[in-house]
């Protein structure tokens, strides 16, 4: 992996055609720190991430990996550049199997970089010759979860990876999340599951109507901090 790089957001808006979603939204992923984002159903968690992963084009404000402007590049170069992305959707192929799901984008096609994931998730190592549409939507989440993190990339980004997935895997989630932030990848976490959030995060923001309307930083009680500004 090459010298790490800070991913800064500033005064970012978005969204559908003329439609703005995400409006003047800051923020700031550093290496090796955990940034979460969370909020009410619909207020734009997805719309944000999908801005900077360059699925959808930004209206205004500034997308800096590094010192580069990512909002001239297009997504699968964001991805070179060491933008990772796990989309909430889990974006599995149907009618491959695991194993060519967990290795398509690698031209040697080996699972042996998926080693220490598979002794987490062991199901998903004997289900590898199955068909991925057969999988459970738990089952998906891990597989897009394991994807996103076995790949080389320098920041990781995270789309409700614990929806529909058991206690015990988003447990062993977190352990990984935690050591590869370790290593000095940075992570931006959408979640409503604040109970994880509590567990990893250096940093958390509450977005609601598409604006950042609360920050603040992770630790012991910051299930509380955060459940308060959901509720309002
Ligand atoms: N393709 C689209 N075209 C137009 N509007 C959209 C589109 N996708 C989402 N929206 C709208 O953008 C807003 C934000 O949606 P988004 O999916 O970013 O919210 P979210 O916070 O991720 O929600 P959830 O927690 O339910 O996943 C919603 O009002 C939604 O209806």
């Amino acid at each position: 992996m090459s010298k790490p790089h800070s991913l800064a957001i500033s005064k970012l808006s978005g969204g559908y055609g003329d439609v703005t979603v995400i409006r003047d939204v800051s923020l700031t992923v550093e290496p090796g720190k955990i940034v979460f984002v969370t909020g009410r159903n619909g207020v734009g968690k997805t719309t944000l991430i999908k801005l900077i992963a360059g699925q959808l084009a930004a209206q205004s404000g500034n997308i800096l990996f590094g010192e580069r402007d990512m909002r001239a590049e297009p997504p699968h170069a964001r991805r070179a550049i060491g933008i990772g992305y796990a989309p909430q959707e889990s974006v599995v192929f149907d009618d491959l199997s695991v194993r060519e799901n967990l290795t398509l984008q690698y031209r040697d096609r080996d699972l042996a970089r998926y080693e220490a994931l598979f002794a987490s998730f062991p199901r998903l190592r004997e289900r590898r010759a199955q068909r991925a549409g057969t999988l459970s939507g738990g089952e998906k989440k891990i597989l897009s979860f394991c994807r996103a993190v076995a790949e080389d990339t320098q920041l990781v980004m995270l789309d409700e990876p614990t929806e529909g997935v058991q206690p015990e895997n988003i447990e062993r989630m977190a352990t990984h999340v935690a050591t590869e932030a370790g290593k000095g990848r940075g992570f931006l976490i959408v979640e409503q599951n604040l109970g994880f959030a509590e567990r990893l995060a250096d940093h958390a923001h509450v977005l609601d109507h598409g604006a950042c309307i609360f920050e603040t930083p992770g630790g012991a009680d910051l299930r509380a901090r955060l459940a308060e500004r959901l509720a309002l």
